[in-house]
């Protein structure tokens, strides 16, 4: 990591923020952000936007179709393709308006994210982005994503982001103060937590879907983003973008909200992208726990110990290794396609599999990370 880059900040803001009302953007909130952004820059910091909010900004161009229950959901999920289409220019145009340098759009999929190519040209453009004082803007390229291809909420893409640009702090700008033990919005003893030392199971059951109609995925994609983050050495804050003292005390280097500190010991670079960005496409079920330890025996997985291969996917593909009893082992790149790798697991010929298996080991051994046996939501997400 060098020094430059650990001066890098990604904000990420929510959808509520940008049009609070969906009658197009409106400037309510983002002054206030806009700001906080000008200061950081003017504090040496290289500030990256993930900004959420086309869906929401578009939906005025489109008042009969929206408003009409009988629209199938296919017809639904294209209106929302054209309401981001629409949307994304009016928010761009809204941003640039705030700023006397220049703003830059960078709209991506989990399909450019999980290709390690264009996951490298992302993070070269966003720093010649920054080395030049443009201002990145970054967000989900709705129009274009499908299921398969989408990450599909702005918290985890903001922390993919944030691990791409090696950045040392992410700052997740919410309708609400921060993460509290219970969803506030349905009990009124809910507290706060100022700060979150470990994400284990017993903070992702803290976490409640969102309650509002433009907000995606609540609380429990923003525990994702914080683990992502966290295990990347980027501090993660929770704040509420409604408050304009939450920034200023940013600013003076206080949390407002929900603090989860980035790790001391952060994962080496393509490990984290690996565990953290890219996803399986399918399974290899091996007899065992026992069978997989370490890296090492990932890599010499051997075709007897392979009991099932789930899911369809090709030769250098991703795939998670999970045990017979469903725990979740490791996961590594293929160096076989799901069709081949079944037809050698069934062979009992051992010169058969020799032949296939001796130049190439069933597992490609530079892309292995073995995962902790308890899965968290995050996990079984990537
Ligand atoms: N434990 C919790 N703490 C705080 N908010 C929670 C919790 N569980 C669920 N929520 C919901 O998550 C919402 C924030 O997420 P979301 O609606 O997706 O907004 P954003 O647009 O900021 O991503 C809160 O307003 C709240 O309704
Ligand atoms: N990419 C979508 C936003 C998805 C999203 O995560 O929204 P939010 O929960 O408001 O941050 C859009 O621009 O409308």
């Amino acid at each position: 990591m060098n020094a430059k880059s650990k001066q890098r900040i990604v904000l990420k803001v929510g959808s509520a923020l940008i049009a609070p009302d969906r009658q197009g953007c409106s400037s309510r909130y983002l002054l206030a952000i806009a700001q906080f952004i000008v200061r950081c820059r003017g504090q040496g910091l290289q500030v990256i936007l993930v900004s959420s909010g086309s869906i929401a900004a578009g939906a005025h161009r489109f008042p009969l179709r929206a408003r009409d229950n009988s629209t199938s959901p296919e017809a639904l999920l294209a209106l929302k393709k054209a309401m981001a289409a629409a949307g994304q220019t009016e928010m761009m145009a809204t941003w640039d308006k705030f700023f006397d340098f220049p703003t830059a759009q960078i709209l991506l999929t989990h399909g450019d994210l999980r290709d390690r190519e264009r996951y490298l040209s992302i993070r070269d453009t966003i720093s010649t982005l920054l080395e030049h004082d443009i201002l990145p803007i970054v967000n989900e390229n709705d129009t274009v994503t499908t299921d398969a291809l989408k990450v599909g909420d702005n918290d985890n893409l903001s922390a993919m982001v944030a691990a791409a640009a090696d950045a040392r702090s992410l700052v997740i700008c919410s309708d609400i103060d921060g993460l509290y033990d219970k969803n506030p919005h349905l009990n009124a003893d809910a507290k706060l937590l100022p700060e979150v030392t470990k994400i284990d199971g017993s903070i992702y059951a803290m976490a409640g879907g969102s309650h509002s109609d433009v907000g995606t995925g609540g609380m429990l994609t923003k525990i994702q983003a914080a683990e992502k983050a966290v295990s990347h050495g980027i501090d993660t804050y929770i704040v509420n973008g409604f408050k304009e003292s939450s920034f200023n005390d940013l600013l003076l280097g206080k949390s407002p909200g929900t603090l989860f500190r980035g790790s001391d010991t952060p994962m080496l670079e393509r490990l984290h992208w690996f565990t953290h960005t890219v996803r399986a496409q399918g399974e290899v079920i091996v007899a065992t726990t026992e069978e997989v330890h370490s890296a090492e025996d990932c890599a010499n997985l051997s075709s007897d110990e392979v009991l099932d291969v789930k899911g369809t996917f090709s030769e250098g593909d991703t795939i998670l290794l999970r045990s017979d009893d469903g725990t979740r082992l490791a996961k590594a790149r293929s160096n076989y396609s799901s069709r081949l790798l079944k037809f050698i697991a069934k062979q009992d010929d051992s010169k058969l599999v020799d032949s296939f298996t001796h130049e190439r080991s069933l597992i490609a051994p530079q892309d292995i990370a073995l995962l902790s046996p308890k899965a968290t939501p995050m996990e079984e997400k990537s």
